[in-house]
């Protein structure tokens, strides 16, 4: 597994330090000409993600001059209190709209392990205590499932993709990935957990796969493929698609 300490410059993550002076009472900075969709993550990982999905959907998209990220925009994070992935996610797509002006699409995801309940599900990125801090994060969930055999270390990663508009539509997408979790990460892809979650049917850890390989069948692959078409009629209408709504399946892990 990728081995920096949980701040090194080298850890694929967050820059929280950055960005928390960059947005600490400062206006965001304008959107550069062109800028028509921000991707209102702070989260450096996801982002490489969420534009490699996007750039994939909308190849007539000049995604390099038309989506901006949150961080280089000055975006403050947004206080995640929510009690559900969907519920987070509209809560930074809503502010990232709103500071911006211009559509936005956040997602909120986090890994559900089966014999905890679904945790750390939407406590994912602060498992350890500290926001961010991939590797103590897996640390301490290995450490906890210790003594778990490996046929009850069944998990999920779940992710809500929410898009919202300045003048208010929204729409929200899901996804899953189901697996197993390894007890020793192996791999040096992707962030977080990828190094323990092996998925259903692989030999492989997500940490072991390509970037295309785990876009193809993750969480977050799924749900931003669905919303892609909703993000696409904004773009090119300019309004959303009609008769979508915000949508969201009762007693589901979001
Ligand atoms: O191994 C992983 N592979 C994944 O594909 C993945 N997707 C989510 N996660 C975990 O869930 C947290 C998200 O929390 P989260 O949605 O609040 O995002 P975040 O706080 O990291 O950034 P932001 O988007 O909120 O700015 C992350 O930090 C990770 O711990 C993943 N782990
Ligand atoms: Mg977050």
């Amino acid at each position: 597994m990728p081995d920096p300490e949980p701040d090194s410059p080298a850890s694929p993550r967050h820059d929280r330090s950055e960005h928390a002076v960059a947005g600490d009472g400062d206006d965001p900075s304008p959107a550069p000409d062109g800028a028509r969709l921000v991707l209102a993550t702070h989260n450096v990982g996801k982002l490489s993600e969420l534009r490699d999905m996007v750039a994939a959907a909308a190849p007539e998209l000049d995604a390099q001059a038309a989506v901006v990220d949150a961080g280089s925009l000055g975006l403050v994070e947004a206080v995640e209190d929510g009690t559900t992935f969907e519920a987070n996610a509209l809560i930074k797509a809503r502010a990232a709209a709103a500071a911006s002006g211009l559509p936005a699409v956040a997602d909120d995801s986090g890994l559900a392990v089966d014999v905890l309940g679904g945790a750390p599900g939407i406590f994912s990125a602060r498992w350890s205590g500290t926001h961010g801090a991939d590797r103590a994060n897996l640390k301490l969930l290995l450490a906890q499932l210790g003594d778990i055999a490996p046929e009850h270390r069944g998990a999920q990663f779940v992710c809500a993709a929410a898009l919202v508009t300045p003048d208010g539509y929204e729409h929200v997408e899901h996804g899953i990935l189901r697996g197993t979790l390894r007890t020793e990460p192996a791999g040096q892809g992707g962030f977080g957990y990828d190094p323990v979650l092996q998925p259903d049917g692989l030999d492989l850890t997500c940490a072991e796969l390509t970037a295309e390989q785990k876009n193809a069948i993750s969480h977050r692959g799924r749900a931003v493929r669905a919303l892609m078409p909703h993000v696409l009629h904004v773009l090119r209408a300019g309004k959303p698609a009609e008769g979508s709504a915000p949508a969201g399946p009762e007693n589901q892990p979001w």
